[in-house]
């Protein structure tokens, strides 16, 4: 696959303490602090869409992105489309490729719109521009008018402002066709929901396409992978996600199940539940049981819970697979267009993910596997808490991840060299997969 880097923007407060953290992170890389940090500021530009086998196949959804490609202004026919193919290695993934630079409209237009960074952030990576996430808009925009999209890295800019927004950090987006004006975003109703620019023209090249919800998700590369890790491919697993929500591993979970088996899909956030609660209506996924609970408490070691079959706590030793996707702080997220390093937040993590990773060995069978993921870069959250696990549990070992996806390990931080090559990394170092950042380990536990 050919890369091609997007615009770079530097993020802002790349602090003293960030600064180290990342030189330490690459420094055995070979890798400088700018380029992990042009790499975590700019998006991947593929996208990568996981297809719901329970409903559809992949070759019929990729029919419908290809439709939908000749549809964009700048394909006639099938010259310099796209490509979009199944993944290599992961069958239910389908892969679309950037619009060729050459092809995009980039120039500045006299008509603007100003949005917020989150927003920016998802339109680097393919998507229009919602409502909400608008804050200002110059007066003579009408729809249909030709735009061009910036966003506010300076934070300044007041919703609804009225002029050209001046500031060196506006970060330009792309352009656009506005879908709604000024009086529809800032006046009258005051939440205006759904799509207010259609981005025609992002400085990525990220295509937009959009397949009925039951087809199934737009899903980051290591997400996909740390599904198919768990291997759930055998007849009636009993299957603990213990940080489930919004679902995204959880409903890939349940189709590579093939609605067999259970999932108890436990998380901490209600409105996250919702959320999952939804995806899984809409795939058609019926193996899954959700629960609004503390998987820090999630063992009934007193046996006192009559109901622990089937509802949170659980008896020791009730799994024969858990994923614990864990809550982390979130470094590998791209593109981190502005980058807020709380030295003592990061710092909290480590500790949080081991008594969460002492529930889940608890909760294992032997013979069971676990499979630990974060996406984020940070060593303590993922070789070290490795390292931790294989010390203090002699039962369990390391195994391969199937996909050769990822690169290994970061060496002599705690883990041996043979087990940096069990686990999987994604990051800057990796020149194949233009990912998210990203960790996987899989364990077995043997007694
Ligand atoms: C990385 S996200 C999980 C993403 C999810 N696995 C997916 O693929 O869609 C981490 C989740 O952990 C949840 N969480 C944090 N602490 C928790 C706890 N003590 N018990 C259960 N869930 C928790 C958060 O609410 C958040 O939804």
């Amino acid at each position: 696959m050919t890369m091609r880097q997007a615009k770079i923007v530097r993020p802002l407060n790349l602090d003293e303490y960030f600064m180290s953290l990342l030189q330490n992170i690459y420094k055995n890389r070979n890798l400088s602090v700018e380029e992990v940090s042009q790499w975590l500021s700019s998006a991947p530009l593929t996208t990568y869409f996981r297809v719901n086998t329970l409903k559809v196949t992949p070759l019929e959804v990729m029919k419908s992105i290809n439709e939908q490609m000749l549809k964009l202004k700048y394909f006639r026919n099938n010259e310099n489309k796209p490509s979009v193919k199944i993944h290599s290695q992961l069958n239910d993934c389908i892969e679309v490729s950037p619009i060729d630079n050459s092809l995009l409209d980039l120039s500045p237009k006299s008509e603007e719109v100003i949005i917020d960074i989150a927003t920016g952030q998802s339109a680097l990576r393919g998507s229009h521009i919602f409502a909400p996430g608008i804050m200002a808009m110059t007066p003579e925009i009408k729809i249909g008018s030709t735009i061009s999209v910036y966003t506010d890295l300076a934070q300044r800019c007041k919703k609804g402002y009225q002029k050209y927004y001046d500031n060196p950090l506006k970060i330009f987006v792309g352009n656009g066709v506005a879908k709604m004006n000024r009086r529809q975003l800032f006046s009258g109703d005051m939440n205006p929901k759904g799509i207010a620019i259609e981005m025609t023209d992002p400085i990525t090249g990220v295509p937009s396409f959009t397949l009925p919800n039951e087809y199934g998700m737009l899903q980051n590369l290591p997400s996909i992978v740390t599904g198919y890790a768990l291997n759930v491919n055998e007849n009636n697993l009993k299957v603990l996600d213990m940080c489930a929500a919004p679902g995204n591993k959880t409903t890939h979970l349940a189709i590579l199940m093939n609605n067999k088996g259970s999932i108890d899909a436990l998380d901490k956030s209600k409105s996250k539940l919702k959320k999952l609660k939804l995806r899984c209506d809409d795939f058609g996924i019926e193996n899954v049981r959700i629960h609004h609970f503390d998987s820090l408490i999630s063992v009934d070691s007193n046996n006192k819970n009559i109901g622990s079959e089937i509802k949170p706590p659980f008896k020791v030793e009730s799994f024969d697979r858990v994923l614990l996707d864990a809550p982390c702080s979130n470094l590998g997220q791209r593109p981190l267009l502005k980058i807020e390093a709380f030295e003592k937040l990061i710092k909290s993590f480590p500790a949080l993910q081991k008594k969460l990773l002492i529930n889940a060995i608890d909760l294992l069978k032997p013979g069971g596997i676990l499979v630990y993921s974060t996406c984020t870069i940070t060593i303590e959250e993922n070789e070290q808490n490795v390292a931790w696990v294989l010390e203090k549990y002699p039962q369990m070992e390391l195994m391969a991840i199937n996909s050769q996806v990822g690169s290994s390990g970061i060496t002599q931080v705690g883990l041996s060299e043979n087990n940096c090559e069990l686990v999987r990394r994604f990051g800057p170092e990796n020149a194949k997969e233009d990912s998210i950042g990203f960790f996987i380990a899989k364990f077995h536990k043997k007694y």
